[in-house]
């Protein structure tokens, strides 16, 4: 092909649609189907699948490195490994990084993190959310410190943009070595199955430092990071379906933390099929089971929840829905896993996920049946009081409408945490078969009725009848709703029908609350 003739205006086109022609493949067309073959869509065709067609403005297509060494200087790649710029998903704003592996394995470079921090920068601005789709060998070796410098700028810009615009990074590949807490920073993470992977050291390391042998997918694959570590908020089965759960996310999300999440149908106030099988949903033995799902799907719109770290810590549900056609965050404890207790890693969840609603004025939904925090050494020692603490911290400091209901068992620290009265929330209700009280009746015999039992039993009296009578009066005198209501600290005991239409009245009033807090520089949560 002949080069195009510079000095005039027919050929200087020719060269910007040459020059445009190459930040197509920069990495060539034998690594797409490299990429390709691994089941991996190219950073330019994520871009595409997650923005509104035609509604891309890239930035910087044209930049490059400035690297000599190591032979760098012969290898110059339009865009330098990141594909960077801001379009609409579902007409809304936002702004968009794409990490392009077939580009020096999507490392990031002084010049491209410099992408990444203007497309950041950007978004703070324009107060829209920010995507980073992440596929890369974390700081490219071959710069040193340029390189690593650059990432402590975006490491300090998700810092300054959190609790400002969303942050969501989509996991498409490696994100590797101290690369992966931006990431970590940022407020959804979404893996895809098999094909992402984030980990500070890789088996190669670990195996050299401890001798432990772990594959990479054990590692820090899209399981791994979804049930065990917490680190991650969905796993995808495909990165068509990660991107999906991105763009049903931001449904939810407002574009930063001063405007308002989008708005659908109000809702009917008229009592459902749904809202009448509440009545029957709690078993009237205390130690069964129910699924707290099917509470949550009769309560929010469409029967629609979007769970956030639905692998992780199972034992509390956290997710956003819509009541009466607005945003709203679920938290709620579940009786099917671990009877519901709360543990570290539930607490962690939960009071993260409050966070995240409270940053983002979304009213939090706090449904309660609670037995109580896990007990064990293994908790203890792994710091539940400090870890649990967190969840007080973010409920207490929550400032956006909350409103709870205590569907059954209410025990003891982990009533107050979830959401109670004095922690701040401004609706609680309850249902006919809520226990409130300080603990469970077996423990409390146990501990108000020890030498009588002890006494009962050394006279030959039959102590399980005894323990029973006692276990029953506990129940009738304090194992009920009512005394909290007598008190004020629940606002209303309610039919479960009735549930729906009164969260929705509650959240109708509270829709403007502002709630001033006392000026300082920040709190000190117990982190
Ligand atoms: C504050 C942040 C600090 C940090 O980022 S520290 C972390 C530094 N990075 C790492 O430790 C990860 C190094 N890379 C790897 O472990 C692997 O390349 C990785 C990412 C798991 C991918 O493995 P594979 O899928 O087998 O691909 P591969 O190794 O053949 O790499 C493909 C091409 O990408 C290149 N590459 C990968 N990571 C790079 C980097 N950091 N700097 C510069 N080039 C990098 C690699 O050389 C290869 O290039 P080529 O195709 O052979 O020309």
């Amino acid at each position: 092909m002949t080069d195009p003739d510079l000095s005039t205006t027919a050929g200087r086109l020719a060269d910007l649609h040459r020059r445009l022609e190459a930040t197509a493949a920069p990495g060539g067309e034998a690594a797409v189907q490299r990429q390709h073959a691994r089941g991996k869509h190219t950073a330019r065709e994520r871009v595409d699948l997650l923005l509104d067609e035609g509604s891309f403005v890239e930035l910087d297509a044209l930049s490059t490195h400035r690297t000599t060494a190591f032979g760098m200087d012969a290898k110059h790649p339009a865009g330098d490994g990141v594909v960077a710029g801001f379009g609409t998903v579902d007409g809304r704003q936002v702004a968009v990084y794409s990490q392009d592996f077939t580009v020096f394995g999507g490392s990031l470079s002084e010049r491209n993190g410099q992408k990444i921090v203007k497309v950041q920068e950007f978004a703070a601005r324009n107060g829209c959310p920010v995507i980073g789709i992440l596929d890369g060998g974390g700081a490219r070796i071959q710069e040193g410190v340029a390189s690593l410098a650059q990432f402590a700028d975006i490491f300090r810009n998700n810092v300054l943009a959190s609790g400002m615009v969303p942050q969501i990074s989509l996991i498409m590949g490696p994100s590797a070595g101290g690369a992966a807490y931006s990431p970590a920073l940022t407020d959804v993470v979404v893996m895809v199955d098999r094909t992402s992977h984030m980990f500070i050291t890789g088996p190669d390391v670990i195996k050299t430092v401890t001798g432990e042998d772990v594959d990479m997918e054990t590692l820090g694959g899209a399981r791994s990071h979804n049930s065990t570590s917490g680190t991650a908020h969905y796993m995808a089965s495909s990165e068509e379906d990660a991107i999906a759960y991105v763009q049903d996310l931001l449904e939810f999300l407002p574009s930063n933390n001063l405007a308002e999440a989008p708005a659908f149908e109000p809702a009917s106030l008229e009592v459902t099929e749904e809202d009448e099988a509440l009545d029957t949903i709690v078993p009237d033995s205390a130690n069964q089971p129910y699924d707290m799902l099917e509470v949550v799907s009769a309560l929010v719109d469409d029967g629609q929840l979007l769970q956030l770290q639905e692998m992780y810590a199972p034992n509390v549900i956290t997710g956003l829905a819509r009541m009466d056609g607005m945003s709203v965050g679920v938290v709620a404890n579940q009786p099917q896993q671990l009877a519901g207790t709360l543990d570290i890693a539930a607490s962690e969840k939960a009071a993260r996920f409050v966070r995240f609603c409270d940053a983002f004025n979304i009213p939090i939904l706090t449904l309660v049946d609670v037995p109580g925090f896990l007990p064990g050494t293994d908790q203890e020692f792994n710091g539940i009081i400090r870890r649990g603490a967190k969840l007080i911290y973010a409920y207490a400091e929550a400032s956006v409408p909350k409103l709870t209901v205590i569907t059954r068992k209410a025990f003891g620290g982990a009533y107050i945490v979830m959401g109670s009265k004095k922690l701040g929330a401004d609706l609680n209700l309850a249902w006919p078969s809520a226990q409130i009280g300080v603990m469970g009746p077996q423990g409390a015999v146990n501990i108000l009725y020890r030498r009588e039992l002890q006494a009962a039993e050394e006279a030959g009296e039959d102590v399980e009848a005894r323990r029973a009578q006692i276990v029953a009066d506990y129940e009738a005198e304090l194992l009920n709703p009512y005394q909290a209501a007598d008190l004020g600290y629940v606002d209303a005991v309610v039919p479960p029908r009735q549930t729906r239409a009164q969260l929705v009245r509650a959240l109708r009033a509270t829709h403007h609350k502002r709630e001033a807090r006392p000026a300082k520089k920040h709190g000190n949560m117990p982190l």
